[in-house]
């Protein structure tokens, strides 16, 4: 595996800008649009429909899939199952966000469901992957002050972000589709997940002294995706990647 490099996410980064890549979330009610503009202004093409006559024709038409567990009903979960027997049928990158899994057995359950279909990323904050532990052979990330990424012996810690983004709800859900939005353009999920949390990071440190609060930071954060370039990343990417010695 190639080392993960400043200049190997700049590639990445212009590569989905060029690609335009269609990704289909599965996902809460809460944060669709701020997730839908995520995607949207990094370069990708969002689509956003859970109807159970649609969700197969819009998983096969699209180049990666993110599953949230955020808001979930009998209707979601059968929408999700079907969307991922699609992408898996299809060998489409796809990655699970177990929201809020710590609050609930059902929904603990329903992660580990779709966790045992390995998916290609499981994304969640610290106290979300504390409950879904270890997941051998999967992409794991646990997002935070330091984003952690692991698979197998290799893992890679991306220091970039702010504080701001704790305070706005999305930016997780956010960022598991700007991930899917790397993965359809880079096989290696590693080096796509470290390559999107780094451009988010960079991009929330960038929008941060343009914010008066929470809520004129996700606008700004907005901007800065849209404009984060090679610059602004050669520059600021804070990435520690530890590859198994054999590598
Ligand atoms: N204190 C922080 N400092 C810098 N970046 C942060 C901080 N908290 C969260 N982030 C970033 O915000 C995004 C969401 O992370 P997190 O809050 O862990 O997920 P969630 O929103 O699902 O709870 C991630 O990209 C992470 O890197
Ligand atoms: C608050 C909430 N409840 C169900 S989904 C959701 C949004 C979670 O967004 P994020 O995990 O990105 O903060
Ligand atoms: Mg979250």
């Amino acid at each position: 595996m190639s080392e993960i490099t400043p200049q190997a996410v700049a590639g990445m980064l212009a590569r989905v800008r060029q690609a335009r890549p269609r990704v289909h979330c599965l996902m809460n009610s809460v944060v669709q649009k701020f997730t839908a503009d995520g995607i949207t202004v990094i370069g990708g093409i969002p689509s956003m429909t859970g109807s159970l006559e649609e969700v197969e024709s819009f998983v096969g038409r699209a180049d990666a899939l993110t599953v949230n567990l955020g808001t979930l009903d009998a209707e979601r979960r059968e929408a999700i199952r079907l969307g991922v027997a699609v992408a898996r049928g299809q060998g489409r990158p796809w990655i699970v966000d177990p929201v809020h899994c710590d609050y609930s057995p059902s929904r603990l359950a329903f992660a580990r469901e779709l966790i045992a279909l390995q998916p290609t990323v499981v994304r969640g904050n610290r106290a979300e992957m504390a409950l879904i532990g270890e997941t051998p052979g999967i992409l794991r990330i646990v997002t935070g002050p330091v984003d952690l990424l692991q698979l197998g012996e290799a893992s890679v810690e991306i220091g970039n972000g702010h504080p701001f983004m704790a305070q706005v709800t999305g930016t997780g859900c956010l960022s598991g589709g700007v991930i899917a939005a790397f993965m359809a353009v880079e096989p290696d999920a590693l080096a796509a997940a470290a390559a999107a949390l780094t451009v988010t990071g960079v991009a929330a440190e960038r929008a941060a002294p343009h914010a008066r609060g929470p809520g004129t930071f996700a606008a700004a954060f907005l901007d800065a995706l849209a404009t984060v370039g090679d610059t602004d990343i050669l520059h600021h990417a804070r990435i520690r990647h530890d590859q198994p010695e054999h590598e």
